[in-house]
């Protein structure tokens, strides 16, 4: 008659902070996040039988998260999102896979004084970390998704709100009877980025990441600078150029991601022609007020990922 397809459950907004202090200098650091944990494995009966035996409760999903933070360093969050999901498919053998999701905000330093403050911090923006994780025993979950054993990490960032007031054209593109824009040779460009990149899979699980953790935040540092540099210098053709540019060099910069995504959404700034009053110049050359638009938007996306190598003849 019906079986269940799907089958995924545990705590999403899970809100945690966690201080470092340097006893000696005095100086403390703290980091901010929110975690969505997600469990599968044989807890098909939790569903159609009622059987709250295989069901690790939500709630001690989300103290374990509060636990294995005050045991674990929670930076980079790639490995404290690779320890969260570990634990629950060591520890309870009918889980097989944990979705761990976490993001992650900013919290600045102060300068004061022309110093920076030893525990003061400032919420420089709506831009947010993200990590998306999948650590897996190799067992199929009785409704869910199969894959490999290991850990399998996602990075990116989100919400990074920019806009540059020239160097950006578009023109030459396709047109009909139903084309009404014209080409432009400089407009603005506006978007919030959110990138991904996908790191080659870890077989070796959580030991693997142990032993590569300081990369996670080299590569955050690198993909971070490379979307913010290629977005202002680029004399840009197209949001697509403009992007394929990002994921090109994020891929060069680090070796151990095999593709890269982007989804930028164009914030569309339209002219205003108010030559209607007194013959007001503000249109081309002139404009200098414009409407930015809420909506529609235009959304452009993208996946590069290495060639894969010749095959040999
Ligand atoms: O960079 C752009 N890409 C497009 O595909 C497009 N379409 C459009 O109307 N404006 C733009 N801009």
């Amino acid at each position: 008659m019906s079986q269940l397809a799907y089958a995924r459950y545990g705590k999403d907004n899970i809100r945690l902070y966690k201080v470092h202090k340097d006893e000696k200098t005095g100086v403390q650091s703290v980091v901010e996040m929110t975690v969505r944990i997600l469990l599968e494995g044989d807890i098909e009966t939790s569903y159609t039988e009622a059987d709250n035996s295989v069901v690790v409760a939500t709630d001690t999903q989300k103290q374990t998260c509060y636990i294995l933070a005050k045991q674990n360093p929670i930076d980079p969050p790639e490995l404290f999102a690779s320890i969260v999901g570990n634990h629950f498919i060591t520890t309870y053998p009918h889980i097989h896979a944990a979705h761990v999701r976490i993001v992650q905000h900013r919290w600045t330093r102060l300068t004061v004084d022309g110093k920076p403050h030893p525990h003061s911090f400032f919420r420089d923006g709506a831009e947010t970390r993200i990590v998306e994780c999948v650590a897996r025993d190799g067992t199929p979950s009785s409704a869910g998704s199969a894959g490999p054993v290991g850990v399998t990490l996602k990075s990116g960032i989100d919400g990074l709100l920019v806009l540059k007031s020239t160097g950006s054209a578009f023109y030459g593109f396709h047109r009909d009877e139903y084309t009404q824009l014209p080409e432009t040779w400089d407009r603005i460009l506006s978007t919030e980025v959110e990138s991904r990149w996908n790191w080659n899979h870890f077989a070796g699980g959580l030991a693997e990441i142990k032993a590569v953790a300081p990369k996670f935040n080299e590569a955050w540092a690198a993909a971070r600078k490379i979307t913010l540099d290629t977005f202002a210098k680029d004399n840009s053709a197209s949001v697509q150029n403009t992007m394929y540019k990002m994921c090109d060099q994020i891929l060069e910069a680090v070796p151990a991601v095999d593709s890269v995504e982007y989804s930028l959404p164009n914030k569309h700034y339209f002219e205003i022609d108010l030559s209607w009053h007194k013959g007001l110049k503000n249109t081309g050359k002139d404009a200098e007020v414009f409407a930015p638009q809420s909506n529609p938007n235009g959304l452009i996306q993208c996946t590069v990922s290495r060639k894969a190598p010749k095959a040999r003849l």
